[in-house]
């Protein structure tokens, strides 16, 4: 059973004289609501990512999940504690980052080739460069007869296929998931999990998923976090050492894949419940 369970991050070897991509550091995020309480979000919170490693965070509902990613883009600050990536603590926002969220970021009034070539173009790439990479990265998500098509005459699944090659077009080293497939029926969330692993094998980048399907966080991960409620602080860190490459439709039969899911939902659970009490309790 090659399953393993501890309550600090662990992950790969690192890389020697190479600082992991992302490292939140005694990290506390606190707000201040609306009728002018002080919110704590996060708390004493700790994560490593290492370089080319697949991390998915997994928590109840409202704990803090998306508040992580939040730092780690540089548009929140935290209140205590550092983040850091590549080592070097945060000053802005990274160019290097990728975001694929929920909602998808697609130029309605683009068309399939000019919402992918966007990016490189907004660097300053040529066009001709621009346009040639572009239908490269339209046909490794299987869409070059869309090319020409807009995002309003596109599935789900196509529109995220957008997404994915606008996303990996930049060749980000950094790419931050937030429930990016959870607006999907279940066949078309199976085949983007493993159009997602495709592309990601091949770039080296470092990701940060958020979802709330632990089975989908297993199959995707070579770590999952499990937060508390919030204050979200991490409950424990799993390392998935599942063999790769991983097909998404066959993955979630093997039996040790069904004994980690088993394992880590004992865990959440605990959290969910403890979620959900409070939510019905602030209900009465
Ligand atoms: N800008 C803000 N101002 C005040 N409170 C905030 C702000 N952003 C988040 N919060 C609060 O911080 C807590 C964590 O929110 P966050 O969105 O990070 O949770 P989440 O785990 O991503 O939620 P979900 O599972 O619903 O997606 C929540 O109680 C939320 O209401």
């Amino acid at each position: 059973m090659s399953l393993s369970v501890s309550p600090a991050a662990t992950g790969p070897a690192p890389v020697p004289g190479l600082a992991p991509a992302i490292e939140l550091v005694n990290v506390s995020r606190r707000f201040v609501t609306p009728d002018g309480r002080m919110l704590t979000a996060l708390r004493d919170f700790n994560m490593t990512v290492g370089r080319g490693e697949f991390a998915c965070v997994v928590g109840p509902t409202g704990c803090g999940k998306s508040t992580t990613l939040n730092l780690v883009t540089g548009l929140a600050r935290p209140s205590a504690g550092e983040v850091r990536l590549m080592g070097a603590p945060i000053t802005g926002i990274d160019p290097s980052i990728g975001f694929v969220f929920q909602a998808d970021a697609l130029f309605p009034w683009r068309s399939v080739l000019d919402n992918v070539a966007a990016g490189p173009l907004f660097r300053g790439e040529k066009k001709k460069a621009a346009y040639e990479r572009a239908r490269d990265w339209i046909a490794r998500v299987g869409l070059s007869k869309f090319e020409g098509h807009y995002p309003h005459q596109l599935s789900g699944g196509m529109r995220k296929r957008v997404a994915l090659a606008q996303t990996f077009i930049n060749e980000p080293k950094i790419l931050l998931m937030d429930e990016p497939f959870s607006a999907l029926d279940i066949q078309t969330r199976t085949l983007m999990q493993d159009e997602l692993l495709a592309l990601w094998s091949g770039s080296g980048a470092s990701v940060i998923f958020v979802t709330h399907d632990l089975e989908e966080a297993v199959a995707l991960a070579d770590k999952v976090y499990v937060l508390t409620a919030g204050p979200a602080t991490v409950k424990a860190v799993y390392d998935i050492a599942l063999p790769r490459p991983r097909v998404m439709s066959e993955i979630r039969y093997e039996p040790e894949f069904i004994e980690i899911a088993r394992v880590i939902w004992d865990d959440l659970r605990e959290e969910v419940q403890i979620g959900q009490q409070r939510a019905m309790g602030q209900a009465h």
